[in-house]
């Protein structure tokens, strides 16, 4: 490994190639060679790339942690995780499979640097971009040992009946990670943000799937995983089922309000003559007022229950685990009240921060929203301290843990939950801590106010009311959506005999996780785009002028 010393940066102008006399095999046995890559070519590569995650800090130097070979017979590719550093004094780990191609037709994209390799002529690029490599990846899990005890391991699922590779291309969607398609019936993801552990998206893949039998998620086909120097088990990649789809949930919402709000014109409602509803009350359809299923259409709500259902199934499916420890149910207790309070205290300290340093940038509501979040610091801290585990009864599981509409993907008038790994802020440790599965419900709900306000600041003029009306509208729906909601999923968790506590308990944790989910969402936003951050902002106005 190069240490930080020898990597001080920038001294010598960044190499325009590098020629190597030996084998490809032992190119990374030659420290030279290494030095020269992970200088500022890999810098300005890695920083460019839509998967890094380090682009609102500076960069200090990048060091090879580990690298392993993805082989088959004799086709070698490098799998390398590389510590990135930064100048605020932490670190990320980030995978990289790299390949060496010397016919500039395979290198059109993701080239890192040129390179003569015992005479031949070429580039080092990622690896994902190659066809053999893919194939390679799909060929090693689905030949898998049963039981592979070497460094980098392949596991191909039982349940999984595979065919021969034929085709792969890549998913094309906007993520994090890097999913490519297999055969047009798998998905490969390749995590590109590496922790030291099994990924929580692999374990709860393979656990609702192999282990429970749910079916509402894509079937776990496959992972590959390396051993690293500390004999730490790293997911380095995911192979599920292809969920054929028409979207995700987030964008079939924002189409049904769109038409729902263009219905306050076209039926000619009178906002301020709609019936009200408590807020967490909860609703079976039948019990929704007519002029609401007039205004908004029944299937909208069938859609809700559906959801709820398949909801309530997941939670069932990891509430109902004995053996496996990592997913048995737990109660409250004094530690998880003490690891609550520190990491929302935290939390909500940098939120304060945040939102003080980027006032500037902020203007009209957000900003009058904002300065009202800055003056009402303390009674918002007080909420987050008035937790008291010892008159809490229900479990708490392992759940989801960033459970919103755009993890959801719409299969005709079904729905399947996606995408495990947890709130991308937190440690890799805390998203494993179990949690009142209520915490995934409140980030639904937040994603349900998210829409309607997206719907209502995103078709600014479309609908001929004033905002305070629409903004009285949207805060009604709101209502129904999550009491119909509720009603089915907390049916269904009852009848299979999850405690999630009694009524004034559930309503505690909604509000609670949903202030949590809020202030999470302040910072994200006021990060990746603060002209978003009056959504979260009228969220917690929302949750803290209700006093009940
Ligand atoms: N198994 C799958 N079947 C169908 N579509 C999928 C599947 N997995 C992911 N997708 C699509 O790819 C998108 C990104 O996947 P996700 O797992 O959320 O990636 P990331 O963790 O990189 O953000 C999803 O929103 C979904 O549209
Ligand atoms: O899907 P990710 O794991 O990357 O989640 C992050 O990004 C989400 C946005 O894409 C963010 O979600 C927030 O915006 C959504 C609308 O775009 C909304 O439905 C969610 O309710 C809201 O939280 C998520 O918080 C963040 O972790």
């Amino acid at each position: 490994m190069s240490t930080a010393k020898e990597k001080k940066k920038s001294e010598v102008a960044p190499p325009k190639s590098y020629t190597f006399n030996g084998p490809w095999e032992q190119l990374l046995e030659d420290d030279n060679f290494k030095k020269v890559f992970l200088s500022d070519v890999l810098e300005n590569y890695v920083q460019k790339q839509r998967w890094y995650g380090g682009k609102s800090s500076k960069l200090k130097y990048i060091e090879l942690q580990e690298y392993f070979r993805i082989q088959q017979r004799e086709e070698v590719y490098y799998g390398l995780l590389l510590e990135v550093n930064f100048e605020e004094a932490f670190y990320q780990h980030y995978f990289l499979p790299i390949a060496f191609v010397s016919d500039e037709t395979f290198a059109e994209k993701d080239r890192i640097l040129p390179v003569t390799i015992n005479g031949i002529s070429g580039f080092i690029i990622d690896a994902v971009n190659l066809e053999a490599f893919r194939r390679l990846v799909y060929e090693r899990i689905i030949t898998a040992e049963p039981n592979d005890t070497t460094r980098v391991r392949y596991h191909c699922s039982d349940t999984f009946r595979p065919d021969p590779y034929e085709s792969s291309r890549f998913m094309g969607l906007e993520q994090s990670n890097t999913s490519v398609i297999i055969n047009d019936t798998s998905v490969i993801k390749f995590f590109r943000r590496i922790y030291a552990d099994k990924n929580p998206d692999y374990e709860m893949s393979r656990f609702l799937s192999e282990r429970k039998g749910y079916k509402n998620t894509p079937a776990y086909q496959g992972s590959l995983s390396i051993m690293d120097s500390d004999n730490v088990n790293i997911t380095i990649a995911l192979m599920q089922e292809l969920v054929p789809n028409q979207g995700d949930a987030w964008e079939f919402m924002l189409r049904e309000l769109n038409k729902i709000f263009a219905n306050l014109e076209y039926k000619g409602i009178d906002i301020g003559n709609l019936p009200s509803v408590e807020i967490f009350q909860r609703l079976k359809i039948r019990e929704v007022p007519p002029e609401i299923i007039d205004w908004a259409g029944l299937n909208i709500f069938l859609k809700l229950q559906k959801l709820a259902e398949r909801t309530a199934e997941m939670h069932i499916a990891l509430g109902s685990e004995f053996e496996d420890t990592a997913f048995t149910p737990e109660h409250f207790n004094g530690d998880y009240e003490v690891w609550l309070k520190n990491r929302l205290l935290y939390m909500f300290q940098n939120r304060l921060n945040t939102v003080e340093n980027n006032l500037h940038r902020l203007e009209g509501p957000a900003l009058e929203l904002a300065t009202e979040f800055l003056e009402r610091k303390n009674e918002i801290r007080k909420r987050f301290v008035n937790f008291d585990w010892t008159k809490l009864k229900g479990e708490r599981l392992r759940v989801h843990g960033d459970y919103h509409l755009g993890q959801v993907l719409v299969e005709g008038d079904d729905f399947y939950l996606l995408d495990f790994e947890g709130e991308p802020e937190s440690t890799i440790r805390d998203r494993k801590v179990k949690q009142p599965p209520l915490k995934d419900i409140a980030g639904i709900f937040r994603s349900f106010h998210y829409a309607i306000y997206a719907t209502i600041f995103n078709n600014d003029g479309a609908y001929p009311f004033p905002r305070e009306a629409l903004f009285q509208a949207g805060e009604l729906l709101y209502r129904y959506f999550i009491g119909v909601f509720l009603e089915k999923y907390v049916y269904l968790i009852q009848e299979h005999n999850i405690n999630i506590g009694y009524s004034a308990e559930r309503i505690f944790l909604l509000k609670y996780c949903m202030l949590e989910k809020a202030v999470y969402e302040l910072g994200y936003e006021m990060n990746s785009r603060p002209h978003w951050a009056v959504i979260p902002l009228e969220g917690i106005r929302g949750i803290i002028n209700d006093k009940n």
